[in-house]
């Protein structure tokens, strides 16, 4: 299995010591951790949280440098509406929408799907939407020094729509740039082929 693919199989240490954990905090939180709809549901949490996090087992460089092409073409390259399931670091609750990511290349180019899986790596993680943000730009920098990158991410917080503030309809966007994308004329051919929406 290389590296980089995605967990199927789970630490058996690591999931009973988490499921015990899921059972007091089933039982602080009132309920009857013995009858039947419950019995299963602190190991099952255990693996779900394992899998929400499997990111941190995951080396995003490596996951670019393992397809990287010479390739003398220096037009931008979009891959948009990249699906992003990630998790708030600071209650924990998901926050999910679509990152756009593109870059110039400057002699190497990446397998295609490679991007997704890096957006992945970053996202399976406690998170921050700035830091993704930045981590995704920076990974593809480092990896290829490319002419430029540029990512957006578009996302709902389920703790901003669930509790606290309780706005159901927000979306957070954010964005990084490097190189040829902070130029004005750059940056604006990328979001016109990213959205209608952003501008
Ligand atoms: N900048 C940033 N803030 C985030 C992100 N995810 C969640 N937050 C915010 O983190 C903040 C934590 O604020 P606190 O005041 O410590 O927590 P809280 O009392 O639960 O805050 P409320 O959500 O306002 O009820 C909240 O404003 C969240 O909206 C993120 O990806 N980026
Ligand atoms: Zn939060």
């Amino acid at each position: 299995m290389k590296s980089y693919e995605k967990i199927e199989q789970y630490d058996t240490e690591i999931t009973e010591a988490l499921a015990d954990n899921y059972k007091v905090i089933i039982e602080n939180l009132g309920e009857d951790v013995t009858r039947e709809g419950l019995e299963k549901t602190p190991e099952r949490v255990a693996k779900a949280m394992q899998y929400l996090t499997h990111g941190y087992g995951l080396d995003p460089l490596e996951i670019l440098k393992s397809a990287m092409f010479t390739e003398d073409h220096q037009q931008m390259i979009v891959v948009k509406d990249i699906e992003v399931y990630s998790m708030c670091e600071h209650h924990m609750l998901p926050f999910f929408g679509k990152a756009h990511v593109a870059y110039i290349p400057n002699g190497k180019i990446v397998g295609l799907s490679k991007i997704p899986r890096v957006v992945d790596a970053f996202a399976r993680r406690m998170q921050v939407q700035e830091r993704l943000t930045d981590q995704i730009k920076n990974c593809i920098q480092d990896a290829l020094n490319p002419l430029g990158v540029a990512v957006v991410i578009e996302a709902q917080h389920m703790c901003m729509q669930m509790r606290g503030i309780q706005k159901q309809n927000s979306v957070t966007t954010t964005s990084s740039f490097t190189g040829a994308f902070e130029k004005d004329k750059t940056r604006k051919e990328f979001i016109s082929l990213v959205s209608n929406k952003l501008s």
